[in-house]
């Protein structure tokens, strides 16, 4: 009997194709709708694989009703939705997209990081809207980029993709992570600093770090009460890395000048959130790897994975690697 394998989104056939030459699949038919909590839980009890989202919860509940799972493959490098300790315990291996989108979501970060420095959302509403009466001195006038600092915190993958975006605009580079990254020092002259250095230092903070107990509210009052009043906090990690509420004030009372967000706590945001009622604030809905060729890349990548790992072979990424030598 073949292996069967659930995936939490519809994704094109012929994505998805290689799998079904090798296991049973079955997709929830809907692109942009989430699959019910209930019916994946369903789903899961029977899978010996899931490809799933960002968006679907792997909590400890689901994991304890899905007694033939080996693998979950998700569509996504951050694996925050899904309690890896407890899959690892129980030999379930996680496997994510790194690397494939890094350039893809620095692009994005960027362009926010642009699109909030020069309110060019603002601007371009304002010409659409009709409000455009004729050039004035400060029309619309921005904050500059090129030979600015930016404060990278989380220098990895993404971090650094988004830094060698920021050597050509001549800026200064600081960034923060728990421990040094000799990469970035050395090809992209990026220089270590504390997270209140970085924080006080920056015309603009980017957040890149993954969402763990460490980094839940990183951003919090304080650190936005030690940014610059002009700094702009740019965030394409996670949601819950800031907290929110700080954050509306931070923008309220001037504390901080603009934000740009690809990410929120509760996805979708609501649209009465305050949020979404600051003139500056730039927000997106998680798009940062959302091209039509590093989405391809990353759902080759997740099919690829679970073949592997059916056939007892090495997936070609996991999280969880402590599992490797017991499972290939
Ligand atoms: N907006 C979007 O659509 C996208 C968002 N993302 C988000 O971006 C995140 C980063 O991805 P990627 O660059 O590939 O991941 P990497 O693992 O390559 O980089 C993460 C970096 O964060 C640092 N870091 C981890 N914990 C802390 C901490 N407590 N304090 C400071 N720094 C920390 C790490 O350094 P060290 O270990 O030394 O601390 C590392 O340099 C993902 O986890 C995901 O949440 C990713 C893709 C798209
Ligand atoms: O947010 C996206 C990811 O790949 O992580």
């Amino acid at each position: 009997m073949k292996p069967y394998v659930f995936i939490t989104r519809k994704l094109p056939d012929e994505l998805v194709k290689p799998l079904m030459d090798v296991a049973e699949v079955e997709m929830w038919n809907k692109e942009e709708e989430p699959v019910p909590a209930q019916l994946l839980r369903e789903k899961a009890n029977r899978a010996t694989a899931l490809l799933t989202m960002l968006s679907d919860t792997i909590d400890e509940s689901l994991l304890d009703a899905s007694p033939h799972l080996k693998v979950i493959a998700n569509l996504a490098v951050g694996f925050d939705n899904i309690d890896v300790p407890v899959a690892t315990k129980r030999n379930i291996v996680i496997c994510n997209t790194p690397d494939v989108l890094s350039d893809t979501t620095a692009d994005l970060t960027f362009g926010l990081l642009m699109a909030t420095a020069r309110r060019l959302i603002e601007s371009a509403n304002y010409v659409k809207e009709g409000k455009w009466q004729g050039w004035s001195p400060y029309l619309l006038a921005g904050h500059d980029i090129h030979h600015k600092t930016i404060g990278i915190v989380g220098m990895g993958k993404i971090g650094q993709a988004l830094a060698k975006r920021a050597t050509g605009f001549e800026m200064e580079i600081l960034y923060h992570n728990r421990s040094r990254n000799e990469v970035a020092e050395q090809q992209l002259n990026a220089t270590y600093c504390s997270f209140d250095d970085l924080l006080t230092k920056s015309d603009y903070v980017v957040c890149l770090t993954p969402l763990t107990n460490e980094t839940k509210h990183l951003f919090n009052k304080q650190a936005f009460q030690k940014m610059k009043s002009s700094a702009i906090f740019v965030n394409a990690s996670r949601g819950a890395v800031v907290d929110e509420e700080a954050l509306v004030e931070a923008l309220q009372t001037g504390d901080i000048a603009a934000a740009g967000l690809d990410v929120f706590t509760k996805e979708p945001i609501d649209v009465d959130h305050p949020l979404l009622s600051l003139s500056n604030v730039v927000a997106l809905p998680h798009i940062g790897s959302a091209s039509i060729e590093t989405r391809t890349v990353m759902m080759k990548l997740c099919v690829e994975n679970i073949i592997r790992l059916l056939q007892n072979q090495d997936p070609k990424t996991i999280v969880n690697k402590e599992l490797l030598s017991q499972n290939c």
